[in-house]
């Protein structure tokens, strides 16, 4: 490789709490959390950004759920305290289609996360990295805990709760669990319950972690700067981004073309395997590998229908005027799980169609199309 891949850099664990100038993150601290797989987290704090304002009757707040890897910081540049600039920039601001000049745009981290909320990267009750200790969560523990930022804010009921992938999971689950909470609803590229096939590539990922030395069971925190499983976490962002694209998108865009002077013959490169580098590498330095096995773990368990009935029995419950729609490249969460969400729902009608070469990220790419969708949800 004459590129090398920049992997062996320190990940950026935890300095997003230690380095944050002051800014809009604000924090909500909740107390014991049951959880799902039995047990209870003790104490926990959710990190979350707002934009607009909350008007005198509450009604014109908006829930942002992120995914996998996002944050809160869902508009605005990037600055010291923010390595990416806003992964809905486009979506939310005065004018746009969340017109923050009429509504109070609410974007949490999630539980579990990296970036502020309580995640296994975080202080255990003893003072040190929660690491392997941190209780196993699912995407329903993850919204309840978001609860207490509307109970903070004084917000009842949200005018809408939007979100893609993990996001809509979370999306979706405040819908059915809170459904006398939840006015409007919009479901991107996620599905009722996470599928053997999201499972399954899922696996890997998880293995290329926890096989890397550098995971030392999830108790890495302490390890020296660059001992942790990054090499790890960068195979798993590697497989999952071709996931997050469509085949036919890497073939168009990158061919068989070898990256710049490298030679494929010998130890050079693909262009191809040199852009999921550059995204291994980008996550690597921004992101958590013990949030990344718990959130996808999180995922793995995503099923509106446990303990609920069934999925048909979950769907009925939600009361919200809903638009679900997926993506029709996405390899990941087929338009056939928006099908089947959107003929759950009472009164969703059907599912709307995303057309893009992007695959499941189009509904982090295709502005416009996004953007019409929430104005179909909103007015
Ligand atoms: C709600 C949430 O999900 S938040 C999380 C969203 N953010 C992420 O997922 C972060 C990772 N980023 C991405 O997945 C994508 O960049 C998206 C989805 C945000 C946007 O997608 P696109 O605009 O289509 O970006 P794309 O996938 O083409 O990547 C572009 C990058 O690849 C790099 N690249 C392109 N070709 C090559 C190559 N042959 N070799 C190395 N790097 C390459 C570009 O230089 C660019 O780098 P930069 O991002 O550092 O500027
Ligand atoms: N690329 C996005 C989409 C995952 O669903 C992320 O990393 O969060």
């Amino acid at each position: 490789m004459t590129e090398p891949s920049t992997v062996d850099l320190p990940p950026v664990t935890g300095a997003w709490r230690a380095g944050d100038p002051p800014g809009r993150r604000q924090w909500s601290a909740g107390g014991r959390l049951r959880l799902d797989a039995g047990g209870t987290l003790p104490e926990y704090r959710i990190a979350y950004e707002t934009w607009g304002r909350l008007n005198s009757d509450a009604s014109n707040a908006v829930l942002v759920e992120h995914a996998l890897t996002g944050d809160s910081h869902a508009a605005g540049p990037a600055s010291p305290g923010h390595p990416t600039a806003g992964w809905w920039d486009g979506l939310i601001g005065p004018g746009r289609a969340l017109n923050t000049d009429e509504l109070f745009v609410v974007v949490p981290n999630v539980l579990g996360g990296c970036q502020g909320s309580t995640g296994p990267s975080s202080p255990g009750p003893d003072g040190r990295p929660w690491g392997s200790r941190f209780p196993r969560i699912t995407i329903r523990d993850q919204v309840r805990a978001e609860a207490v930022v509307a109970d903070e804010l004084g917000i009842d009921r949200w005018a809408a709760v939007l979100g893609g992938s993990m996001g809509g999971m979370r999306a979706l689950e405040w819908a059915v669990t809170f459904p006398g909470r939840v006015a409007g609803l919009l479901v991107l590229a996620a599905p009722a319950a996470s599928s053997a096939d999201q499972v399954a590539w899922a696996s890997p990922q998880l293995h290329a972690i926890t096989a890397d030395p550098g995971w030392r069971g999830g108790d890495y925190y302490d390890a020296p700067p660059g001992a942790g499983p990054h090499r790890g976490l960068g195979v798993a962002r590697r497989i999952a981004h071709v996931t997050y694209r469509s085949g036919l998108e890497l073939d168009q865009r990158f061919g068989r073309r070898p990256q710049g002077a490298e030679d494929p013959l010998g130890d050079g490169r693909y262009a191809v395997e040199s852009y999921l580098d550059h995204h291994a590498d980008k996550l690597v330095r921004r992101f958590d590998a013990g949030s990344y096995v718990l959130l996808t773990r999180s995922m793995n368990t995503h099923d509106v229908g446990r303990d609920r009935g069934g999925v048909g029995a979950a769907l009925a419950r939600v009361t919200a005027r809903s638009v679900i729609a997926g993506v029709d490249s996405d390899r990941l969460y087929p338009m056939r799980q928006a099908h089947e969400l959107a003929a759950g729902i009472p009164g969703a009608g059907e599912a709307a169609e995303i057309n893009s070469p992007y695959g499941h990220d189009s509904f982090l790419i295709e502005t416009e199309q996004v953007a019409n969708l929430v104005k179909a949800l909103l007015h």
